[in-house]
């Protein structure tokens, strides 16, 4: 099991009451989808698997990534940097540092793993080079490696910064809503890459999205939240139109059609409702 989720429960300190009950269970080489509507709590929950975010202080909850504790009872674990070494952390927004080339951002990736002395100077071995190198040219942008991250697309940031998760080693990916501000082509090239690391590395990816297409299109199982709660866990293609508007009410057309608006040039199905497509095959 690669993740293990048990009686988790946030309330900030406004007396928000973000998640609510979570259980959850996900195996190694998953590709799971984290659906819901805004201020549904899908933020929040990847921080807490990240150990980024304590659990309501002396409740039951417990994380666990690997078998290894990220935090239990709204304490997180004193060895959790150890644990978070295998969680790569993919935001809407890239977190790359604009000033520095692609391949130093990349590089990023390893510092974990280096002495102080070398992640201070930024001095690489060849071999590290090499590995991000190789993970540019996973994700379609080898010949970037030298530019500076701000010159990229969004597109081409957000595949680098999966190029990062790759040089960190990261056998768990979580992804918070790491296609909100692509346009559908780098959505889609995004989705098939994480759908590919999934699939060849055995990584588990967690991926929370706005929209129920691509959950469909690229993840076997999703997850949807409502109001910080579990309301469906289960395979995605049974993620009808009509079961998100018995679980989600008037909120539903959020889900269903708010990547048409955004992000349109998917084609539909003939017979869909709006924002709908039936599921494809597993991206290749
Ligand atoms: N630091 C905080 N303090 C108080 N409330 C917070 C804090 N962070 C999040 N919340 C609240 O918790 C709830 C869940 O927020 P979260 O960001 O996890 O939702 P989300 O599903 O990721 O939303 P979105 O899709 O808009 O990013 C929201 O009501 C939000 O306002």
């Amino acid at each position: 099991m690669s993740l293990h989720i048990e009686n988790l429960n946030k309330h900030f300190g406004n007396g928000k009451h973000a998640l609510r009950d979570i259980n959850l269970e996900i195996d190694q080489g998953e590709m799971v989808a984290l659906i819901g509507a805004s201020g549904s709590g899908k933020s929040t929950l990847l921080r807490h698997i990240a150990g980024l975010m304590p659990a309501d202080v002396g409740s039951e909850s417990c994380i666990e990534v690997y078998g290894e504790c990220v935090q239990r009872g709204g304490q997180i674990d004193r060895n959790v940097r150890k644990t978070r070494a295998r969680i790569g952390f993919v935001f809407q927004q890239f977190n790359l540092v604009d000033r520095l080339p692609v391949l130093v951002n990349v590089l990023v990736g390893r510092l974990h793993q280096m002495p102080w002395w070398r992640s201070v100077t930024r001095v690489f071995t060849v071999r590290e080079r090499a590995l991000a190198l190789e993970a540019l040219d996973r994700v379609g942008i080898a010949e970037c490696h030298a530019q500076r991250a701000s010159t990229l697309s969004g597109g081409q940031q957000q595949r680098a910064a999966i190029a990062r998760t790759l040089v960190q080693g990261a056998r768990v990916v979580l992804a918070d809503e790491p296609i909100a501000s692509l346009d559908p082509e780098s959505s889609r090239n995004v989705m098939e890459i994480l759908a590919r690391i999934c699939r060849e590395d055995g990584c588990t990816v967690v991926v929370s999205l706005h929209q129920v297409d691509m959950a469909r299109r690229y993840c076997p199982r999703t997850v949807a939240l409502h109001q910080g709660r579990v309301v469906f866990d289960g395979p995605s293609e049974r993620l009808t139109p009509a079961l998100l508007r018995e679980l989600y009410g008037m909120q539903a057309d959020e889900i269903l059609n708010g990547s048409e608006s955004v992000h349109s040039g998917v084609t539909r199905h003939p017979n869909a409702s709006a924002g709908w497509q039936q599921p494809l095959p597993q991206a290749a």
